[in-house]
């Protein structure tokens, strides 16, 4: 789980050559409000953020500002840097130009679970929950996810939504108020959906931020939109 707290444009691996963009500071009340979710402000906002990867534009002066209980939705084509532009939130990757504000530690679901195959699912999610300081959060979390069943199942015999949950269990279980969520309802099944559509938004409710990579229609009420 990437837990930062700072601004990003300076760190991570860069989308293109070693350039870093200037830092960005939000400008008024629109862009800068923080607030607090369990006393932990949370914040994320890029500003002008412009990605090349593989010497192919995939955004140019992206700008959205996210306040505790914000959402935003990213779509796009295949290729089109979904992921890339998740990868830069969570400050894995450097944009060429612009800059991310980000206050508050960050979970990012990517597109592989990465919990340990020979674990079982409780053991592969405690082992990140433990990262993060948080071992008791493992029971909740894989509740949360509908996974309490299974949670002495070792992760390689999971099916590929049992597997998506158990990454979301492990986001969950971060306690971090920033979720980037890539394609979070892959694999899953209309029921699953329905409550990954309710985790976000009791995550939202209590003050977090969610940022949502997805090809399939997700109810995230009020989201904004970032079409690649
Ligand atoms: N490490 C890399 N080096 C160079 N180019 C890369 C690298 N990783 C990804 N790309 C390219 O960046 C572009 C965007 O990839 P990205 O994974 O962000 O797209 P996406 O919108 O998430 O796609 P999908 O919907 O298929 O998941 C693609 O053309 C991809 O080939």
């Amino acid at each position: 789980m990437v837990r930062e707290r700072g601004r990003s444009g300076r760190s991570g691996q860069p989308c293109r050559g070693a350039r870093g963009g200037p830092p960005f500071r939000p400008v008024g009340r629109r862009h800068a409000r923080a607030g607090r979710r369990g006393g932990v402000s949370a914040e994320l906002a890029f500003g002008d953020v412009t990605c090349v990867r593989g010497g192919r534009a995939l955004f140019e002066g992206l700008s959205f500002a996210l306040a505790p209980g914000g959402a935003a939705r990213v779509t796009g084509a295949n290729g089109a840097g979904k992921s890339s532009l998740l990868r830069i939130a969570a400050g894995l990757l450097r944009p060429v130009s612009g800059g991310v504000q980000r206050e508050g530690a960050v979970a990012l679901l990517a597109e592989q679970a990465a919990l340990d195959g020979d674990a079982t699912l409780a053991e592969a999610v405690g082992f990140w929950a433990r990262i993060d300081g948080r071992p008791d959060a493992v029971t909740g979390a894989l509740e949360a996810v509908g996974l309490s069943a299974i949670a002495d199942a070792p992760v390689r015999i999971l099916s590929t939504g049992q597997r998506r949950r158990g990454g979301l269990a492990r986001v969950v279980a971060s306690g971090a108020p920033i979720w980037l969520l890539d394609e979070p309802a892959s694999g899953l099944d209309a029921p699953a959906v329905g409550q990954v559509e309710a985790l976000i938004a009791r995550h939202r409710a209590e003050g977090g931020i969610a940022l949502v990579a997805t090809h399939q229609p997700l109810d995230l009420p009020g989201a904004q939109e970032i079409a690649l």
